[in-house]
């Protein structure tokens, strides 16, 4: 009896070796293979204990063997024995009545099957082939049937291969219900003996007595104890896998595991990766038996096909016998095998008419489909990539995501906490700006008298001065979300892309109402449409700007959004961008004035650690920096705080803040240029010439310092302070142009020479000649009349006479300059030459000591000037009390920048 479960053990095994065997041949899915052969191969042993003697729990010798393979028995039944062995429900030629669906191999057909099963893929251990003689009397599911005819006329494929497994499934659990119904009839027949029992001797001999002992045994109690706990009954077929079935009752599961084994087995049942060999061990095995029929080139690769007959009468076992396998070897170059081959035939004497055949074949399909879809495929990998690339895939980093505003969204609770109280100075401005802030706080009381509130503000002014902290404050104090967005984000290389964010910004602004939306340098976008027509213009920022003027003209009055916007160029702007309606308020926002400035630096100064008295230090320091805007102001308290931690100081004092302002300014200080003597004299007496100059001149800026010491890209350095003017007379910019040619005239006068040093004097010297007259009306010969410069160079805003006229004003302006200088530094020679001396013994000089080797300046300071420098200033590093010190940069000499606006 247990030897048809012992052949259901071999057809388990044909599948088990089958995917052990497609596990070895793939790397691909071992893990899946492994899994299914396991569930086969682990799950059969414990069905058979089934069938054993029950084993007792306290046997361990039983319940071992129980969890082992069984013994396989070789006995074949003979026909005597089946006779014996025939059950009642057996017919004459004791084959078992067929399940539904079931069918009887013809003899042809087991032998084919046995066949099948010599070599192979299901290739079976000598001692199981017996197994098959049974299915001549169970039969087959009439699924394996199907594939064995497909087997015979040569169309057997991938999908039957999943069929072979189910079929040889089917058959086990088969298999188990007949041996049930035997095992059933064993133990009513006794002792008669069964011809599945084991031949060995032991159970042979078993006494008489033991086996009727067996005999009336209770049915259940043959069972094993296993059997007992999942409620198997001896006449219900026991389950071959132990109740853990995997595929019984999932027809799905079935299918599934059979069609991804499906491939992998045939492959190997196809023999479709064949085996590499080399030219010698074709040469010696097959060609020179003659056993190649045909060669068939596939690129770099040769397929051998072997005449099969032949070659498995000469190689019985080998896999070439296999239909499908063939041997292969690899060439270098196709010219080279073909004479290799001829050469090896030439030797073996065939004659021409008999040699092996040679063709071209096409590499293989899967090649042709990768080349030929690979790129295509690969191309939208990459996109689905780039799609999900994004936060939360797809986001609006992805690339499909592009339409999405970028905009940064700011609440009240996370990220601005900035008030009107954190921006200093422009007062007018966050005046303007705070009816927003009222508008969005109390809408009503303004729609209650009927007023539309403006729509959005422009803010504009130089970089730096506050305009993103202003509406920053404005989002702060109103408390409601706040977008943030820069013009150039909109801007993209596909068209259409900036207007579909656009629309996104507006769509979120709406839903997010009440809320302020800050579009950042929107002269990105905003660019007057007729300007950029003159050089070709473009589509996709025009395209962006109209819909930021539609989106704004469809605001509804109560909507409450407030857009504002900032740039540097308002000139540049859109003129519909302009227009009431849309941005309606244009808040000009200017570097700051003194009295800004000495409130910026309160701001700063709170957050840093300083014993200074905070009300003089900002004035000081106010005075130190015209021209600075709020984002300067900061750098410079931030610096000074490094330069104070670089020394490790306790606090930040006003020497620090000097230094940092000069660096600022002048740039770093370049102790490792060394002047050679010549060049350090020259050096020397050019500054004395602008310093010279700077006292001596009614209208000239008053002298803070003079400096030879190298620093940035200049080597020395006179610096005045300016202040805040707004205004300038023709006296003034004459002193200053005079002052500006002080350094060469001086050179002139002291040295045979003179040196390249004075060019940054000549360029600025150059460019207000050029305004007072193009721009300022200050030439009689041209007249009250405004050329703007065209800044790309184009063509002169005017005719070629008057040009002649400008420039010949221009050179006269720059000689007047050039006379009144030299006529002061001729009279005041022998002073050029004190300062000179002085610098070059102490390098840097400061008010105190001019005052000291010249006497007082004749001329009144300003008061600003006086207040902090003059003579009751408070003791400064500037005073020659101190050390000599790297001091603030120059706003005129210095090649740094000058900070006066309209320069
Ligand atoms: N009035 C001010 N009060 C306080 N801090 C200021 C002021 N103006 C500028 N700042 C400082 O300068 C920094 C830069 O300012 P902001 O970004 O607002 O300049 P901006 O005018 O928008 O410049 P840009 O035109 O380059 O965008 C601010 O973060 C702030 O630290």
């Amino acid at each position: 009896m247990s030897s048809i479960l012992r052949r259901s053990t071999g057809f388990a095994r044909v599948a088990s070796h089958s995917l052990n065997a497609a596990s070895r041949t793939s790397l691909r899915t071992p893990r899946l293979l492994r899994t299914t052969a396991a569930a086969w191969s682990t799950q059969t042993p414990r069905y058979y204990s089934a069938d054993k003697k029950p084993p007792k729990p306290s046997d361990k010798e039983a319940g071992d063997s129980a969890d082992k393979p069984q013994v396989q028995s070789t006995h074949s039944p003979g026909p005597a024995e089946a006779d014996a062995q025939k059950t009642s429900s057996q017919d004459d030629d004791g084959r078992f009545p067929l399940p539904e669906g079931w069918v009887y191999l013809s003899e042809e057909q087991i032998e084919l099957v046995e066949d099948m099963t010599k070599s192979g893929p299901f290739k079976l251990p000598e001692q199981e082939m017996h197994a098959l003689r049974n299915v001549r009397r169970t039969g087959v599911p009439r699924i394996l049937l199907e594939v064995i005819e497909k087997k015979q006329t040569g169309t057997f494929g991938i999908p039957d291969v999943g069929k072979v497994i189910k079929g040889i499934n089917t058959l086990a659990w088969h298999l188990a219900k007949v041996n049930s119904e035997q095992e059933n009839n064993k133990s009513s027949s006794r002792p008669s003996r069964s011809y599945q029992e084991s031949s060995s001797n032991k159970s042979d001999k078993k006494p008489a007595d033991e086996n009727s002992q067996e005999k009336e045994q209770p049915q259940d109690a043959k069972q094993s104890p296993k059997s007992k706990e999942k409620g198997f009954k001896s006449n219900s077929p026991p389950d071959p896998f132990g109740g853990n079935n995997p595929l019984k009752g999932n027809d799905w599961l079935t299918t599934a595991i059979a069609t991804a084994v499906a491939y992998y087995l045939y492959t190997s049942i196809s023999g479709e990766s064949g085996r590499e060999i080399t030219w010698q061990e074709l040469q010696k095995n097959f060609l020179d038996k003659g056993l190649v029929e045909k060669m068939v080139v596939v690129g770099h690769k040769v397929v051998v096909e072997l005449n099969r007959e032949a070659t498995q009468s000469m190689y019985p076992d080998t896999a070439a016998t296999r239909s499908g396998f063939n041997y292969y070897f690899s060439i270098a170059s196709v010219e080279a095998f073909e004479r290799r081959l001829e050469d090896a035939q030439n030797e073996l004497g065939i004659p021409s008419s008999d040699r092996i055949p040679v063709s071209f074949a096409a590499e293989s399909n899967v090649m042709n489909l990768l080349l030929a879809f690979g790129p295509t495929v690969l191309l939208v990998g990459l996109l689905v990539y780039a799609s999900r690339r994004g936060p939360g895939g797809g986001g609006s980093n992805g690339i499909f995501g592009f339409s999405k505003s970028k905009a940064k969204r700011f609440s009240h609770e996370t990220a601005i906490k900035v008030k009107f109280s954190d921006v200093a100075g422009m007062d007018e401005a966050k005046q303007e700006i705070m009816e927003f802030v009222s508008f969005l706080k109390k809408p009503e009381r303004f729609q209650r008298l009927g007023a539309k509130i403006p729509r959005g503000a422009i803010l504009a002014g130089p970089p730096g001065t506050g305009k993103t902290l202003l509406a920053k404050a404005t989002a702060g104090e109103s408390g409601v979300p706040f977008f943030s967005v820069s013009g150039s984000e909109f801007v993209e290389m596909f068209v259409g892309v900036g207007a579909s964010r656009v629309r996104d910004l507006f769509a979120t602004a709406r839903k997010n109402a009440p809320c302020i939306v800050f579009i950042d340098e929107i002269d990105a976008i905003g660019r007057s449409r007729s300007e950029g027509q003159k050089f070709g213009g473009n589509d996709e920022r025009e395209a962006t700007l109209n819909q930021i003027l539609t989106e704004m003209d469809g605001f509804n009055t109560n909507e409450q959004i407030v857009v504002l916007a900032g740039t540097n160029r308002v000139d540049i702007l859109d003129r519909a961008l302009m227009r009431p309606g849309r941005f309606d308020r244009h808040i000009n926002i200017d570097a700051p004035t003194m009295a800004g400035r000495q409130d910026i630096f309160k701001v700063y100064l709170k957050k840093i650690v300083t014993n200074e008295d905070i009300e003089y230090l900002s004035g000081r320091l106010a005075t130190l920096t015209p021209g600075f805007a709020g984002a300067d102001i900061a750098n410079c308290v931030n610096e000074a705080a490094l330069i104070a931690a670089r020394g490790n100081a306790a606090t930040v004092t006003l020497l620090h803040f000097e230094q940092a302002i000069e660096r600022v300014v002048g740039g770093l200080e370049r102790k490792s240029l060394v002047l050679d003597p010549v060049e350090k004299k020259t050096v020397a007496y050019h500054e004395a010439g602008h310093a010279i100059c700077g006292w001596y001149f009614r209208y000239a800026d008053p002298l803070l310092k003079v400096s030879i010491i190298p620093r940035g890209k200049g080597l020395g350095y006179a610096q005045y302070l300016p202040g805040d003017a707004y205004l300038m007379s023709q006296n003034q910019l004459m002193d200053r142009m005079a002052m500006t040619l002080g350094g060469r005239i001086s050179e002139e006068l002291h040295f045979d020479t003179v040196t390249t040093g004075a060019s940054d004097d000549f360029s600025k010297v150059t460019r207000m000649a050029t305004l007072m007259v193009t721009q300022w009306g200050m030439s009689e010969k041209v007249g009250p009349l405004h050329f703007q410069n065209d800044e790309n160079k184009i063509h002169k805003p005017f005719s070629e006479t008057t040009g002649q006229i400008i420039d010949g004003e221009v050179k006269r302006i720059v000689e007047d300059a050039y006379r009144q200088c030299k006529d002061l530094l001729m009279e005041k020679k022998k002073e050029i030459g004190i300062i000179a001396e002085e610098l070059l013994k102490k390098e840097v000089i400061v008010r105190d000591d001019m005052v000291r080797l010249l006497g007082p300046r004749p001329f009144d300071d300003r008061d600003d000037f006086s207040k902090y420098f003059g003579e009751d200033a408070k003791n400064s590093p500037t005073t020659p009390t101190d050390p000599p010190l790297p001091s603030p940069a120059t706003f005129q000499q210095l090649n740094g920048k000058d900070t006066r606006r309209w320069l």
